[in-house]
């Protein structure tokens, strides 16, 4: 199977977290004190539990400060919001995440827009999507940004190319064409009503996918050659490993992919690690505007 480059988003990701490492210990001697996350996790979904430990763990061994609340799935909404405001007034808290997906009665855009848009590290935000949109300053969504670094790396200037994005969601889709388009991309945003799926991904010298479809995107939608991102996460059952056992897959056909692409990311170790390495980038970055530091190169 396959003559694709596999683009090692782990190893990426463990060298970027490395480097954050060493900017948090130069921003410690140099102003005595260190950024701090705060990552608020509503209810029990064991998964957003398995993401929210490793982004506590991840943010200790960075040297950064981590504060974690866990919140009964029967929270209210305006609890919710009192903690926000807190985290908004801590001095100590230069980045709140809220995990995603909220319960059903907590209304998602109106707590992402409660958060201090300056502390706003996942970029949800609707004063960040407006920066990242207009050209202006903004916190960008960890996933696309991660994505993005994958993307410079391999190819270095994107410019000129043709990037087809499937999927608009407001955390992946849509900031990852947005910020494909700043780096001058021609890009196409497809979904769910698109006419012709397989065409339009066959255009794509950049394709990524952001479906939340398991093994979608086959190898006879890619164009030779072309670099692909495979940002879905998808817990299926795997009956070849033993009963009741399942294994994560993305949203592109791995096997028939790799045998057209030119680099693809692997699920898991690709895009996954790389969005919380940039949850930490971000977290550095708050810091050092909010607290007037210079942002360290990482
Ligand atoms: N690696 C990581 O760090 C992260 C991974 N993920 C993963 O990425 C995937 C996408 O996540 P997210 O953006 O939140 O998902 P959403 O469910 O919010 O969005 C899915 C998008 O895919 C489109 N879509 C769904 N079915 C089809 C189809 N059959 N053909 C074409 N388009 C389709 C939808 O179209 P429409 O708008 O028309 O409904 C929608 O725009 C998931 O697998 C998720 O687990 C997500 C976040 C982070
Ligand atoms: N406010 C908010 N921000 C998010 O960024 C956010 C969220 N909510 N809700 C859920 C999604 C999903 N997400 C992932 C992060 C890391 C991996 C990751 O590290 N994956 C590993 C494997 C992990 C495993 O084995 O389960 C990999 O792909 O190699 C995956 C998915 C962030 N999300």
């Amino acid at each position: 199977m396959g003559t694709a480059e596999i683009i090692d988003g782990k190893a990426f990701a463990a060298g970027l977290r490395e480097r954050i490492g060493a900017a948090v210990g130069g921003l410690k001697a140099k102003y005595g004190t260190v950024p701090g996350l705060a990552v608020v996790l509503v209810g029990e979904d064991p998964a957003s539990q398995v993401y929210v430990r490793n982004k506590g763990k991840q943010t200790l061994e960075s040297g950064m400060a981590s504060f974690e609340h866990k919140l009964d799935a029967s929270t209210s909404e305006e609890t919710l919001l009192k903690l926000i405001a807190d985290l908004n007034a801590d001095p100590a808290v230069d980045g709140i995440l809220v995990q995603l997906p909220l319960p059903d009665h907590i209304d998602s855009q109106k707590v992402l827009d409660a958060i201090d848009p300056e502390k706003d590290v996942d970029g949800f935000h609707v004063v960040n999507a407006g920066r990242l949109a207009t050209g202006g300053d903004a916190l960008v969504p960890c996933t696309p940004l991660g994505c993005l670094l994958l993307l410079r790396d391999r190819l270095g200037s994107l410019s000129g190319k043709h990037a087809v994005v499937v999927g608009r969601s407001n955390i992946v889709g849509k900031p990852m064409a947005a910020l494909l388009l700043r780096e001058s991309c021609t890009v196409t945003v497809t979904h769910s009503r698109t006419a012709d799926l397989p065409g339009e991904c066959r255009r794509a010298d950049i394709l990524v996918a952001a479906v939340g479809r398991p093994e979608m995107v086959k190898g006879d939608w890619i164009k030779p050659g072309a670099t692909v991102i495979d940002v879905g996460i998808n817990r299926v059952d795997a009956p070849e490993k033993g009963d009741g056992k399942t294994k994560l897959v993305g949203d592109v056909d791995f096997a028939s992919a790799s045998d057209v692409a030119g680099a693809i990311t692997p699920v898991p170790g690709g895009v996954g690690p790389m969005t919380i390495a940039c949850l930490l980038r971000n977290t550095v970055e708050a810091a050092c505007r909010r607290r007037g530091w210079e942002m360290p190169e990482l």
